[in-house]
């Protein structure tokens, strides 16, 4: 297509006229010799391009003879030749050679009507082109195209077409030129396609029924675009060709490149001082826009970019009075009249990348609105959940097979919540069994309880013992800050779960979205989770009844979900999984020991440690396992023994041991005394917890020393007897500290407020003040806004509990008046050991005068000398507790605290 670029009847030669008339008027005395002949004949090129004969390339040689060798030599030059150095301006392949081609395609006799045939040259383009293009391609796009390519090669283009690419070639592709393009080479591909068509009619074997209804279709409707499957195959080829064509043509008519910088020198010397510049633009009075005559460029270097409409060279100025005072001089000294100077005007441009800068941010900023709220509706947009996937269900997936190991041997300790599920693994693994007796399935069931207490551990064992796939997900996966997401993705949820039939989803923490609606619309609504609760009430009632999936879910507050969750036909069983008792905690203890590099006898010790850890859950059962493990490694012990188990609980209850607090000698006297008080107590309460430990060494949370007790078992009731023995004892402290010292220290707050929250719910919870008798008062500070009692009754509870506590510490001081020699005793034995197991408490003051309970007798007993066996590890101080509230069954380790 090189000849597209070129216009032989415009070819500008130089006349031997030109050239006279240059010698003429500019004797050659007023040129150094060493400037080249060129200089003028070239000039004149740019005056009289158009007017000129430029044929004769004889003439302009005889022209010649009367100039120096040099200038001789210049001129001889053929034409396309470069001026030495400046030979990057032009085309690699020798610009001022001719072109092979010679510029004119090929027209072969058995050419279609209106077609022209390419050049050699134009087909190894379109050759090198497409073998760039098919490396981006799948192999069998790539054959298609190339098959068209083919065709292109045999049988040329229209001319029509030709025509159009030489007039983006002229004037710059322009929306016009750009659509006549593509309709152009559109309708070529269309032509190529409906050629080969009747090919392909003849060469095909029978086609097969389907085959035969397409074509039959296709002859009802040759032009549908729609109901026919040849013409879409057009379609694509057409595309395909169309566009790779119209590239083609693009790239040959504009250069890649339409700009390029030079120097002044280049300037001068290629195209300022052989005329071959027609105007100059000075931008931004920084840069010179050169515009060379575009025709006589074109006739001297024929491969040079610079004959292109498009393109430009340019160079940069350092002031516009400079650059115009150079130029004036290099005209005189050109000798070029003033009339015929080259034009220069100047023009402002606004640079795009600098608006850009300008505008940048803000654009930015559009952007990112633009693709946050792209995000929300495409959130919103249904079940498909749009290109982000926000509306698609966070659920993982668990496979049965590998995923999911747990079974129901791991779940330990919950017996009435295995035997509860397990009617729904039986249920997803023989449905026959329960449909053919008419019974209905049971949708789902609610695992409510404590944290850590096994709700997804169960929920897990279930999909692992039925062998179904198990989608795990959380309800606050389901909230976003979009609107229509939590609908999107519990539809999203349930559709996949249909897919994978039968199945189980779980819904961890489900009151993030299953919360009462009356209740969260107390201070303004959240219309969002009430439209996914609304979704997942609805997708629960749209299960057929032989649609084999289960819906579990686990919350700590089943109290605050919404009640149409709960009703029968959505989620039909409750099942509640409480902490486990003391039972259920040595089962726990066994599933978590398995693991476990022990030689302790199991039996002893998972018995032991299920009475020393009340009122702990699985989770912190398994963590205190773990945590013994670690210990055990870090003393680099073999197996892991009794005290590292110890060491763990007290480590996950009551923190580290502060070894950076040193207590001065006043201060450790009076937590010895403090705590030797509450240790007697303890000890001659009758019902009192037997003491476990007491200890003057400070742990995390501030706790300078404290005493532990060991829970009497799982108790679920107490007496008032119990409550007022446990009252007495946990103001032994300061009692102890008033019978020892001159004054009395803050640390017995801890104490003074378990004892006053113990008091006022016996007078206000338990009935246990005749006074106010048998009523039951909410806590203070669960915010009502009413007191729901008189003045007078909150004067009368005020007066109980004052009562109840002045009668514990009655109580408390009577004992420890009596028994003051052995606070002494015992304080002073723990100055000096800090730390008193019972053992030491057996030793200094006798056995307790009262019976233990069987499982401390058992575990705790004979046996105290198991702990810390050979281990050389000090026996690790007893734990505190997180204050058990009014009416809990854990006994109150008593800890004497910091003051803030
Ligand atoms: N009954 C149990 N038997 C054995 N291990 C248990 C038991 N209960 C809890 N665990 C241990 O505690 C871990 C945490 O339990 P899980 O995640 O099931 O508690 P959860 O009740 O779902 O807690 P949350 O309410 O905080 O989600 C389990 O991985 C398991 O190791």
């Amino acid at each position: 297509m090189t000849s597209i670029l070129r216009h032989p009847g415009n070819l500008v030669r130089l006349s031997r006229r030109t050239i006279e008339l240059a010698s003429r008027s500019h004797p050659l005395s007023r040129y150094p010799t060493s400037l080249p002949r060129s200089v003028f004949a070239h000039q004149r090129v740019r005056r009289y391009a158009t007017v000129e004969d430029p044929k004769d390339p004889k003439d302009r040689k005889d022209g010649e003879q009367t100039e120096n060798k040099k200038v001789a030599s210049d001129a001889n030059k053929a034409p396309g030749q470069q001026t030495p150095g400046f030979e990057h301006l032009y085309s690699n392949t020798g610009p001022m050679s001719p072109s092979p081609s010679g510029g004119k395609p090929d027209t072969p006799s058995d050419l279609r009507p209106g077609y022209i045939k390419l050049t050699p040259k134009e087909e190894e383009q379109l050759t090198e082109l497409f073998s760039q293009i098919r490396k981006g391609m799948p192999a069998s796009m790539a054959e298609e195209v190339e098959k068209s390519f083919e065709r292109i090669k045999a049988e040329g283009i229209p001319k029509e077409l030709r025509d159009a690419m030489e007039e983006v070639q002229t004037s710059g592709m322009t929306p016009a030129s750009a659509a006549k393009l593509w309709r152009l080479t559109t309708q070529m591909a269309r032509q190529h396609v409906k050629a080969e068509e009747p090919q392909q009619k003849a060469g095909a074997h029978d086609p097969g029924p389907a085959d035969k209804s397409k074509k039959g279709k296709k002859k009802g409707a040759p032009e549908d675009m729609f109901g026919n499957v040849k013409e879409i195959k057009i379609d694509m080829g057409n595309f395909l060709m169309a566009a790779f064509v119209a590239y083609l043509l693009y790239r040959l008519a504009v250069p890649s490149e339409n700009s390029r910088e030079i120097t002044w020198q280049e300037f001068r010397n290629t195209f300022f001082d052989k005329g071959l510049v027609e105007k100059l633009v000075v931008i931004n009075q920084n840069r010179v826009k050169v515009f060379p005559h575009r025709e006589a460029v074109a006739a001297m270097y024929p491969e040079s970019p610079a004959a292109h409409p498009n393109f430009h060279y340019y160079f940069s100025i350092g002031s516009v009075e400079a650059f115009e005072r150079r130029v004036d001089e290099a005209q005189s000294e050109l000798g070029i009249p003033s009339s015929e100077r080259i034009p220069i005007s100047y023009h402002d441009e606004v640079s795009w990348f600098a608006t850009l800068l300008t505008f940048g941010p803000t654009l930015l900023f559009i952007g990112a609105i633009f693709w946050l709220s792209r995000r929300a509706a495409s959130g919103a947009g249904g079940s498909s959940g749009g290109i982000f996937g926000m509306g698609k269900s966070r659920a993982k997936k668990f496979n049965h097979e590998t995923d999911i190991k747990v079974k129901f041997a791991d779940v330990a300790g919950m017996d009435e919540a295995k035997a509860e599920i397990m009617e729904f693994v039986s249920f997803l693994k023989e449905p026959g069994v329960y449909q053919k007796l008419g019974a209905k399935i049971p949708r789902g069931a609610i695992l409510s309880g404590p944290p850590g207490t096994g709700k997804t551990l169960l929920a897990k064992a279930t999909a692992g013992e039925s062998q179904v796939p198990f989608f795990s997900v959380s309800g606050s996966e389901f909230v976003e800050m979009f609107v229509g997401v939590g609908p999107s993705r519990v539809r999203d949820l349930f559709a996949n779960a249909r897919k994978n039939t039968p199945c189980i989803i779980f819904i961890d923490e489900i009151d993030a979205i299953g919360k009462s609606r009356s209740k969260q619309n107390f201070g303004g609504g959240n219309d969002e989770r009430e439209s996914t609760l609304n979704q997942i009430l609805t997708e629960m009632d749209g299960f057929n009844t032989s649609e084999q999936v289960v819906v579990l879910a686990g919350t700590n507050r089943v109290d605050v979900l919404d009640k149409a969750l709960l009703r029968p036909g959505r989620f039909d069983r409750h099942i509640s999984i409480d902490k486990p008792t003391m039972d259920g905690r040595k089962q726990i203890f066994a599933v978590h020991l398995r693991n476990i590099v022990t030689k302790e006898d199991i039996e002893h010790l998972k018995g032991r440690l299920a009475a020393l850890t009340p009122g702990f859950s699985g989770a912190d059962i398994a963590n205190c396992v773990n945590e013994a493990a670690l210990i055990a490694a870090r003393y680099s012990a073999e197996s892991v023994m009794m005290t590292h188990f110890e060491q763990a609980i007290e480590r996950v209850i009551g923190g580290l041991e502060k070894k950076s607090l040193v207590l001065g000698p006043e201060e450790k006297k009076t937590v010895a005394y403090h705590e030797a008080g509450h240790a007697i107590c303890g000890w001659y309460f009758k019902y009192a917890d037997p003491l476990l430990k007491v200890s003057i060494i400070p742990r995390g949370q501030g706790a300078l020393g404290y005493a532990q007790y060991l829970p009497s078992g799982d108790t679920y009731l107490m007496s008032v007897r119990q409550l007022m023995d446990r009252m007495a004892m946990t103001l032994a402290g300061r009692v102890s500290e008033e019978l020892h010292f001159d004054t009395v220290t803050t640390g017995a707050s801890d104490d003074f407020n378990k004892v006053t929250r113990m008091a006022a719910a016996m007078v206000t919870k338990w009935g246990m003040s005749s006074k106010i008798g048998y009523l039951y008062y909410e806590d203070e500070n669960q915010q009502q806004l009413h007191k729901p009692f008189s003045e007078e009754t909150a004067k009368n509870i005020d007066h109980e509990v004052r009562r109840i506590v002045d009668e514990a510490y009655k109580q408390c001081r009577t004992l420890l008046e009596e028994k003051k020699k052995e606070i002494g005793i015992v304080a002073e034995e723990l100055l000096r050991k800090e730390m008193l197991t019972r053992d030491d408490l057996v030793r200094l003051l006798g056995p307790r005068p009262f019976e233990d309970n069987a499982d401390f007798t058992k575990y705790f007993g004979g046996r105290g000398d198991r702990e810390g066996p050979g281990t050389g590890i000090p026996e690790p101080p007893a734990k505190p507790e997180i204050l058990p509230g009014p009416g809990s069954e854990n006994p109150a380790p008593t800890i004497m605290r910091r003051h803030p």
